[in-house]
């Protein structure tokens, strides 16, 4: 279970906080969609799950675990999906695969079955050997995916994991982390596919401006607002239609 509580980030420099004392609850094997207009705190508020980034106030504890207390065991406890490919480009999916499985202690031959198998499920087994930049952008969102569940994590935290893909590379991506969330994996996901989200959340919660405006099963949520026919209704009913351009 993910407890936040009060959670804040205002970034040196900024004038406001990018997220707002923002309290929430995510369940064992939920998947939670994060949702939001561009510049709402879904990126700030992952990275401060995963433990890129420190909060400035609050506090959060994953299955009971807390940063201060339990950095190792935390790491081991959480993949994380960056929005970024965090790939070596000039290595083989196969080099970069090992060198982020060695980097959680695994290795051997346990590593490598485990590598195979991955890339097996994920359809790049016959591009184990090629580098990373001669790959698409859906096969290297998958070699992101893969890099960072090797470790079997409980809890996995993805930026944006199907931005930039086609519909087949998106398909296989989905059904993926359906699977590990089948077998007992904690989802929380951001996107700003809203049809996606809609098919794939047990629950999402629609932030804007650093904090959560409403939660709740996708169904749910639809039925409540009126006139609303999806989640896209929804999202626009609560967020407006202003363009949210910011530089
Ligand atoms: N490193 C940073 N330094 C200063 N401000 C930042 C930094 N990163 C993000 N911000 C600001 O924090 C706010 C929230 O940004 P964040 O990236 O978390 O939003 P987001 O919901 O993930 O947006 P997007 O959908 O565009 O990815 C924005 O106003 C953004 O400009």
């Amino acid at each position: 279970m993910i407890e936040i509580c009060n959670l804040s980030k205002k970034y040196k420099g900024a004038e406001n906080l990018s997220v707002k004392e923002l309290n929430l609850t995510v369940n064992n094997q939920e998947i939670f969609g994060l949702l939001g207009p561009n510049g709402a705190g879904k990126t700030t508020l992952i990275a401060m799950l995963s433990s890129l980034i420190q909060p400035t106030s609050g506090s959060f504890s994953i299955n009971g675990l807390t940063f201060q207390q339990h950095k190792n065991k935390l790491k081991q406890t959480i993949g994380i999906v960056p929005q970024e490919y965090a790939l070596y480009p000039t290595l083989t999916a196969y080099e970069n695969l090992h060198y982020f499985g060695s980097m959680y202690g695994l290795h051997g031959e346990h590593l490598k079955s485990l590598i195979h198998t991955h890339l097996e499920h994920l359809g790049l087994a016959k591009f184990a050997n090629k580098r990373i930049n001669t790959f698409s952008g859906g096969m290297k969102r998958r070699v992101n995916l893969i890099a960072s569940i090797l470790h079997d994590p409980k809890v996995l935290f993805l930026d944006e994991p199907t931005v930039g893909v086609d519909v087949q590379s998106k398909n296989v991506i989905i059904e993926h982390l359906k699977e590990l969330n089948n077998d007992g994996t904690t989802i929380i996901y951001t996107s700003h596919h809203l049809n996606e989200a809609e098919a794939f959340c047990h629950r999402v919660a629609i932030i804007d401006h650093g904090n959560i405006i409403v939660k709740g099963e996708p169904k749910a949520l639809i039925a409540s607002q009126e006139g609303a026919h999806n989640l896209e209704d929804v999202f626009l009913q609560l967020t407006g239609k202003a363009l949210r351009d910011h530089a």
